[in-house]
Parts: structure tokens; C-alpha cells; sequence
């Protein structure tokens, strides 16, 4: 359907609609083609590709099933692998150098600024924030507010890169040569054509930060989004056209895995943003020979120093950490190392009660939605792990068999529930696993595998173990978020001085959870790491570094041919 035919459609449904559904159009914005409120089995929406410039459909409509009810909600018009020429056209269209660089079409730095703002204003109208926390709720449960917050945070990303600023995210710099007419400057290029491809978990803030770096920067990228959440992202292309983006500076297209795959290496994108599991990662890693920028797994730590205090504070910031969004941030709370002082400062009845505050009515807990990949993607070595309810429980059970481990709170499937079976359903649970246990070599793996849903593993240290502590962080192998709470400066400068992890928060109110747009995000000790959110990560991810070396001359009047060297 095109847009125009998807405006008529929308505009029919209006004047037919009984009043509660008018009155709930009328607070659809302008640019929307779905309703959240709306969309449902018996009225689904559909999403689209956008390439060279127009909304397309395809042969092939995959249906994403309602995840709190297992009803056919939406259907999305997945690109199949012989459907991919038109992306690859379009890619090819770009040149290396880029759709704007600092020494070609600068005015488009400066459009950009625009289209920031105008998309910022546009995403901070309260009804516009409403719309797209209710979608990312539709897609990916979640509370409200977190819902809103991704919004929100996209929001503000977008007005910090107003006006000029886009521009300065171009800053080069010049240091000068030898002799008179020469000095070098150096640039930040684009790569050209680029893809980006982002998970299931942040469907609006992860795709919409990267694909706004990789325009700012002057890059034409094509997005991939996973299915089950695209159709926040394809609202969030149509509000940008609203804006002014050019329609030929992105394409957004619609597959599973495998075609996604299969156009990466036709197309032979300059660089590649992945985020998502490390399994793909890898795979991508050594499809593109290197040419990848990953955020991937994170299996997040938090350390509880010796100095207890705010003890009410601290659980709350677990519980937060750990189960919020079920446990589905990359930077979920996966292990606590608690120092033995805590053990009397009843910390964990209060994580528990405060788990078992959240409930599915309100969305505090609700399914997990990593799976299977879909039916044509093959299965690509290592271990693949659909979240499911079983494969949870057989999880705890296998650490349940570590000598002196027990269930904290938690451990059971959620009740009275209509989550389909293909999702996991699971209470908030945490299991105690002895610190000795856990850096065994058969049990270390077992303990850190990171299981993307509500849960999470707790143990305790006494102050003679923190080398220990020290040893598991650093035999683990993703290094994305951390938390060292302590107000005690020499711990924290012990700990922080002995860890990698890339986004790392420090002192008594510290958390793993929360990356606003104002915070790097992403791993480190990984050359291939990427960021996302501030301008030190769009001009890592987005630009390499270029050097002109300007020598115009003049050549000195006493010059004479040397003798050959
Ligand atoms: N580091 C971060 O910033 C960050 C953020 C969010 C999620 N994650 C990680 O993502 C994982 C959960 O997401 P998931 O299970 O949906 O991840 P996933 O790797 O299965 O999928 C991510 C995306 O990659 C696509 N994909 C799968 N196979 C592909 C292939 N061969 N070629 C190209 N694209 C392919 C998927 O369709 C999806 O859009 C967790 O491990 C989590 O830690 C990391």
C-alpha cells in the first residue's frame, strides 16, 4: 500500500469508526498509519519497506503474533532473497565518499540540523510521545514509563544534535607542516554506503540513534530492524520524512536473518552496525572480513563494596537493574557480587518484595521475546537459545545442581497469563551460587551465559575474596555494563583500575541499567566495539579519520635537484 493510499485508508477508518475509535484517531499523528490502540487480530496493521525513495511491499507477508495473546496482530512485508536487487541498486548508488563530506555538499551538515529539530519538536508533542510508547508497548511489553523513557531519550538525543552541532560532529583539524604552504588537516570521512542492523528490545532508541549518526556523518545506510518490532521504526522513517529527510538518503528494509545476510554480501556495505547477540555478531565479524562495528551480549555485573549504606535505595536499583523490561537490556543486572557486610542489612528480602511488586497487568513483568530465528534462517553454529519458559527453568536447574546454590525468590512461570508458548513467561528470579563454585571451570560457563530475561544470579564475597570477585570479571567475555557500589574511593579506584567494561557506573547510587543519551553506551576491550548516544560514538561508529596535507607551495627559489635517495 503506498502512503498516500495508506493516508486514504487511515482517513476511511476515521469517518467510519464508532466514537471511542474516532476519539482515539484523533489523537494519531499526522504521519502515523497505525493506531496502537487499534491494532489487533481482527484489525492488523501492516508494515513496509522503503527503498530508492518509495514505500514497497513484497511477495511475502510474515505475521508477528500479539505477544500477550498469540493473536496475528501485524503483518510485515519481508523482503525474500530475490527480492533484494532494488537495496542493492540503491546502496550502490552511494559512493565511498559519502552522501556529504566536509569538503562536499557541507550545507547537507546543516539540514540535518534542521531535520533534528524538527523532529525533535514533532517527538516532544506529549500526544507524539504517547503514540510511540503505546507502539513499543504493543510490540516489546513494557511498563509505560519505560516505554516513555525510550521515547523520551530519543527525543532528547534529536535536540542535542540541533542547529549546528551536527556540523561540529565534523570538526577537523589542522597542525602545520615544514616549510611555508604545507599543513595537514585532518578530516572525519563517511564511509558511504552502510547498513545498521538492531534487536528486538529498544525498537525506536537503537535503530533511530544509529541511523541519525550514520546520516549526520554523511553516510546513506540501509536499516534493518527486527520484524517482530519494525513497525515502531517504520512510523518513526514516516515522522522523519515529515521532517524533511531526504527520501533517498536511507533505505529500511524487512527480512529474517538469513536475506539480511545474503544483501550485506551483495551489497557489500563499507560498514556494518550490528547489535544484537554475539552469535550473529561473530557470524557478521567474519562475513564482512572485519568491516563491523558490535554491541553485543552483555552479561552485566554489579559489585556491593564494603561500605554498606541506603540499603532501601540499593535494592530498589536492583530490582530495576535485574527485572525491568523482564530483564531484556543488553545492560540487565545478569550477576551481584555482594560483600559478606551486606548479608545482615536484609538487602535481599527487599529485592524480593520488591520483585514481587511487579505484575503483567501493568507490563513491570511480561513475556521475553528472544526465539528461535525465523523459519529460513539457518542455523549458524554456537549455541542458539530461544528464552523460552522450559528453557529458563532448565537453566535454573542446571544451576540448581552447583553444590550449595539455591532459589532466592522466584523460579516459577508466571500464572494466569495468554503469552504464547514460543515466548518465556517467568516470575523475577534470582538463584545464589556459591563465589568458589561459580570460578570453576565447569560450572564458570554454566553461571555466565547470559540468559536475556528476568534473571539473574547473586553470591556473596568476604573481604579476603575480592581478588576472586576480580578473577570472574575478568574470565568473562562480554564487557559492556557495570555498577561498583561504594562510596569508598579506594575500592572503587581498586575496582574501576582492574575491569574493562565500557560503560560503567561508580558510587552508591551506581546501576548497569539506564544509558540516557548523554552516556556512551557500549562494550570495550573489543577493537570491533561500537557506541551509541553521545558525539564521541557517532564519530567513532560513523567516520573513519581522513588527512589532506596541503603543500601548495611556494618551492623555495635556492631549491636544486638532490642527489637520488
Ligand atoms: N550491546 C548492546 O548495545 C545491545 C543492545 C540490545 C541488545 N543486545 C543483545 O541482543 C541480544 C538479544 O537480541 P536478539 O536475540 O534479537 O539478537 P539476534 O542477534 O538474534 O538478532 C538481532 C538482529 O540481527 C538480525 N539477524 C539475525 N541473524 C542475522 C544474520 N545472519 N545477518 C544479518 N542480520 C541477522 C535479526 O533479524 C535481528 O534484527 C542479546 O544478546 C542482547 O544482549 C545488545
Amino acid at each position: 500500500m503506498s502512503r498516500l493510499l495508506s493516508r486514504q485508508h487511515l482517513a476511511a477508518v476515521r469517518r467510519s469508526a464508532p466514537f471511542a475509535c474516532v476519539s482515539r484517531w484523533l489523537h494519531t499523528p499526522s504521519f502515523a498509519t497505525v493506531s496502537p490502540q487499534e491494532v489487533s487480530g481482527s484489525s492488523p496493521a501492516e508494515v513496509q519497506n522503503f527503498v530508492q525513495g518509495s514505500w514497497t511491499a513484497s511477495a511475502n507477508w510474515n505475521w508477528i503474533v500479539d505477544p500477550l495473546n498469540g493473536d496475528k496482530f501485524i503483518k510485515v512485508a519481508e523482503v525474500q532473497g530475490t527480492e533484494i536487487k532494488p537495496f542493492v541498486e540503491s546502496l550502490s548508488k552511494c559512493p565511498k565518499h559519502g552522501l556529504h563530506n566536509p569538503l562536499k555538499a557541507p550545507e547537507r551538515y546543516l539540514m540535518y540540523g534542521d531535520i533534528s529539530a524538527k523532529a525533535a519538536h514533532m517527538l516532544g508533542q506529549p500526544a507524539v510521545l504517547d503514540f510511540f510508547a503505546k507502539l513499543i508497548q504493543r510490540v516489546s511489553p513494557k511498563s509505560y514509563q519505560q516505554a516513555l523513557a525510550e521515547v523520551q531519550v530519543s527525543q532528547k538525543f534529536l535536540e542535542n544534535f540541533c542547529g549546528d552541532q551536527v556540523r561540529f560532529l565534523a570538526r577537523s583539524f589542522a597542525v602545520p607542516g615544514n616549510h611555508l604552504g604545507q599543513r595537514s588537516n585532518g578530516y572525519r570521512w563517511p564511509y558511504g554506503p552502510v547498513a545498521i542492523i538492531t534487536p528486538f528490545n529498544f525498537p525506536l532508541e537503537i535503530p533511530l540513534l544509529q541511523l541519525m549518526g550514520a546520516l549526520y556523518m554523511g553516510n546513506k545506510p540501509v536499516l534493518k530492524v527486527d520484524s517482530k518490532v519494525s513497525i515502531v521504526m517504520e512510523q518513526m522513517i514516516r515522522l522523519l520524512h515529515d521532517c524533511g529527510l531526504p527520501a533517498e538518503d536511507m533505505d529500511f528494509i524487512n527480512s529474517d536473518g538469513a536475506v539480511m545476510n545474503k544483501l550485506l554480501l551483495e551489497a557489500n556495505p563499507k560498514m556494518t552496525l550490528f547489535t544484537g547477540s554475539s552469535r550473529v555478531a561473530e557470524k557478521l565479524a567474519a562475513d564482512l572480513k572485519g568491516r563491523v562495528k558490535l554491541e553485543d551480549a552483555g552479561f552485566d555485573w554489579k559489585i556491593l563494596g564494603p561500605d554498606v549504606q541506603e540499603v532501601d535505595y540499593v535494592a530498589w536499583v536492583c530490582d530495576q537493574d535485574a527485572y525491568a523490561c523482564s530483564g531484556q537490556k543488553c545492560s540487565a543486572q545478569s550477576v551481584l557480587f555482594m560483600h559478606k557486610n551486606w548479608s545482615s542489612s536484609g538487602l535481599l528480602e527487599k529485592m524480593k518484595k520488591l520483585s514481587e511488586r511487579r505484575k503483567l497487568e501493568d507490563l513491570t513483568i511480561g513475556p521475553v521475546l528472544t526465539v528461535s530465528q525465523g523459519r529460513s534462517q539457518p542455523f549458524f553454529g554456537g549455541q542458539l537459545t530461544p528464552v523460552t519458559t522450559e528453557a529458563m527453568i532448565e537453566h535454573m536447574n542446571n544451576l540448581l545442581k552447583i553444590r550449595g546454590s539455591k532459589v532466592l525468590f522466584g523460579g516459577e512461570p508466571l500464572a494466569n497469563h495468554s503469552i504464547p508458548k514460543i515466548y518465556g513467561a517467568m516470575k523475577p528470579t534470582a538463584v545464589f551460587v556459591p563465589l568458589e563454585e561459580i570460578l570453576k571451570s565447569g560450572n564458570f560457563e554454566l553461571v555466565t551465559k547470559e540468559i536475556f530475561g528476568p534473571f539473574q544470579v547473586v553470591t556473596e564475597y568476604s573481604e579476603d575474596q575480592l581478588e576472586l570477585v576480580l578473577e570472574a570479571c575478568e574470565r568473562m567475555n562480554a564487557h559492556l555494563t557495570a555498577a561498583v557500589v561504594s562510596n569508598d574511593p579506594l575500592f572503587l579506584q581498586d575496582v574501576l583500575g582492574r575491569s574493562v567494561n565500557g560503560t560503567t557506573y561508580a558510587g552508591i547510587r551506581a546501576r548497569t541499567t539506564g544509558a540516557p543519551q548523554n552516556h556512551w553506551f557500549g562494550p570495550a576491550g573489543d577493537p570491533r566495539g561500537a557506541g551509541i548516544g553521545t558525539p564521541e560514538a557517532i564519530k567513532l561508529v560513523w567516520s573513519c579519520h581522513r588527512e589532506v596535507i596541503y603543500d601548495v607551495g611556494p618551492v623555495p627559489e635556492s631549491w636544486a635537484l638532490p642527489s637520488a635517495t
